[in-house]
């Protein structure tokens, strides 16, 4: 799905107006009556509703919405703020059509003026600044932010849209934003929405369909996009039944030190859940044991040291040997030990092929500008917000982590994936992909290492590393919300993300029964 900016949502609604026998008129009606059919779905008819609008289009929808949630019996009022002295023409029919139906439902409030105190158990709707917001809410609009922000405690706040103040596509923070318990969005999420800076205003996303057309969507191009099944089903290969595990690729994992062998033990589990052919693991002495008995489908190599490894660049000791293995995963418990980052850097010299690079082996590259710079091109590096911190530094919002998340992935040619609620991809040629499987159960120790040991997995068996990007990070997610819906968010830990992974793929078959 892409994502569109507030000018591009302009557009698609102008082109559809011009190029479909739909009015702008009826563009505000479809969204009123998407919003209506929600609200009367979450709301019981006895709900008082206060509707706070704007004087543009998303004043608009709420002078709509008051006439159709009256329509269905719902007693609704709309409050119109007078932030403004222009108005919007859809703004002024849909105020004639409410005013002729339903003259006492209207009430306007005077720039200055006070806002009304919402009954018990009411439902507060915000109309009031829609993606026309052309700069941050100050003044008069700022103080009734503020003013509904306080009756939040007792009252669901729905916005229509966006939440008020709340810009599309640029950082909103530290500026009056309305706190949604509820965003009911027309057609497209917008990149705001993603930001984990705005998870306190945004709440919970619908999004509603409004027939934007369809052709607009498709010709133009999105540096924004949110990954679904469809695309990931496509992605997907079936196994064709000559295969055998040389097939599906040798992958080697390094991972693993004295107290964190169970990261390497993830990593591999999945590694082998996801389907790799074959699995090497090069581990310290101290993890042998554990490894072979945890996962008995991964061969060992055991480093010379006990507590840590510092021998694994023998793997590889020229640029021939580095075929033998199809990638390479490495960083799960690894530590930074010093003959870790020596070893680390002996094998950048000699592997070249995409590989995937994770936790301890990112904290080194972290400390090491010029280890970044022998990374090879077309890598997946699987940073968590501090680990992207540690790499690339501090940033001053998370728009602005964005742009340094994308002019990294393009200047070094590489795919970083930032991960968290919406895990950002980006990619070399600058756009950035989100991924919306997942659930607050996957904050638990380890299924970082999993979705290392996923992505290793989908390398070593041959899809390109956007591919095995896009689709590891879907399947990590959506084992992860297999688990969930088995055990709880609560009680869900990373190994039953390992083990939910084939319910995951099981989901991206195409029915071929005859
Ligand atoms: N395709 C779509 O997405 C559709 C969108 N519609 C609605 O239209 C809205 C956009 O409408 P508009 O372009 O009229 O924009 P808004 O409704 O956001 O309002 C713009 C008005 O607010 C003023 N304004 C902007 N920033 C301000 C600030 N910081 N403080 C005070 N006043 C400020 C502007 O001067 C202008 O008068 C959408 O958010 C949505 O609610 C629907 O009606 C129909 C379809
Ligand atoms: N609230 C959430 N919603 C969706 N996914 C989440 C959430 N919290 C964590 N995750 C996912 O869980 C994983 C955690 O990775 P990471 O922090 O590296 O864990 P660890 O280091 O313990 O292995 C990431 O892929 C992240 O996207
Ligand atoms: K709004």
């Amino acid at each position: 799905m892409k994502i569109f900016t507030a000018q591009q949502i302009r557009e698609a609604d102008a082109y559809t107006i011009s190029q479909t026998p739909i009015s702008s008129l009826d563009l505000m009606e479809k969204a009123a009556i998407a919003c209506t059919a929600w609200i009367c779905r979450h709301y019981s008819e006895d709900t008082p509703v206060y509707i706070f609008c704007g004087m543009g289009n998303n004043g608009g929808d709420g002078l709509a919405i008051t006439r159709l949630l009256r329509n269905r019996g719902y007693d609704a009022h709309a409050y119109v703020l007078h932030h403004s002295s222009k108005t919007s023409a859809d703004h002024t029919a849909n105020r004639q059509a409410l005013q002729q139906q339903y003259p006492s439902a209207i009430h306007d409030i005077p720039e200055n003026g006070l806002l009304p105190r919402p009954d018990a158990h009411a439902l507060i709707i915000d109309a009031i600044l829609g993606t026309g917001l052309s700069r941050p809410a100050e003044g008069w609009t700022a103080a009734i932010i503020d003013q509904l922000n306080e009756l939040k405690a007792a009252h669901h706040i729905v916005a229509i849209d966006i939440p008020s103040g709340l810009q599309a596509d640029a950082s909103s923070l530290h500026t009056p934003v309305i706190k949604a318990d509820q965003t009911l969005s027309f057609e497209f999420y917008k990149l705001a929405f993603l930001l984990p800076e705005n998870a306190g205003y945004v709440g919970e996303i619908c999004i509603l369909p409004i027939d934007l057309s369809p052709d607009y969507i498709a010709q133009t191009p999105s540096r924004f996009n949110i990954t679904d099944t469809v695309q990931i089903k496509n992605i997907y290969r079936p196994r064709k039944p000559f295969s055998h595990k040389g097939t599906f690729g040798h992958a080697l994992l390094i991972a693993g030190s004295e107290g964190k062998i169970g990261a390497a033990v993830l990593s591999a589990k999945a590694c082998l859940r996801a389907g790799v052919g074959l699995l090497s693991c090069h581990i310290p002495k101290c993890g042998y044991e554990i490894m072979q008995i945890s996962a008995p489908g991964a061969m060992c190599f055991i480093d010379d040291q006990k507590d840590h490894s510092s021998s694994f660049h023998n793997h590889i000791p020229n640029a021939a040997a580095a075929a033998k293995y199809k990638t390479i995963g490495i960083g799960p418990g690894l530590g930074t030990a010093a003959g870790t980052c020596w070893a680390f850097e002996k094998l950048l010299d000699h592997y070249q092929q995409p590989m995937v690079i994770d936790a301890d082996a990112l904290n080194i590259l972290g400390g090491s500008p010029a280890l970044l710079d022998k990374v090879p091109a077309g890598s997946i590096l699987t940073p968590h917000p501090k680990e992207f911190e540690r790499l690339f530094g501090k940033t001053a919002n998370d728009m602005e982590r964005l742009q340094v998340l994308s002019d990294h992935a393009v200047k070094r040619h590489l795919h970083i994936l930032l991960k968290g609620r919406y895990t950002a991809m980006a990619f070399p040629d600058g756009s950035i992909w989100f991924n919306t499987t997942g659930n607050p159960g996957m904050a638990t120790g380890g299924s970082g290492d999993v979705l290392t040991g996923i992505l290793t997995s989908l390398l070593a068996q041959g899809y390109p590393p956007e591919e095995a990007m896009l689709m590891g990070v879907w399947l990590h997610g959506r084992s992860g919300d297999h688990a969930a819906a088995e055990c709880s968010e609560e009680a869900m830990i990373a190994e039953d993300i390992v083990e939910f992974l084939g319910k995951s793929f099981l989901q991206l078959r195409k029915d071929h029964s005859c």
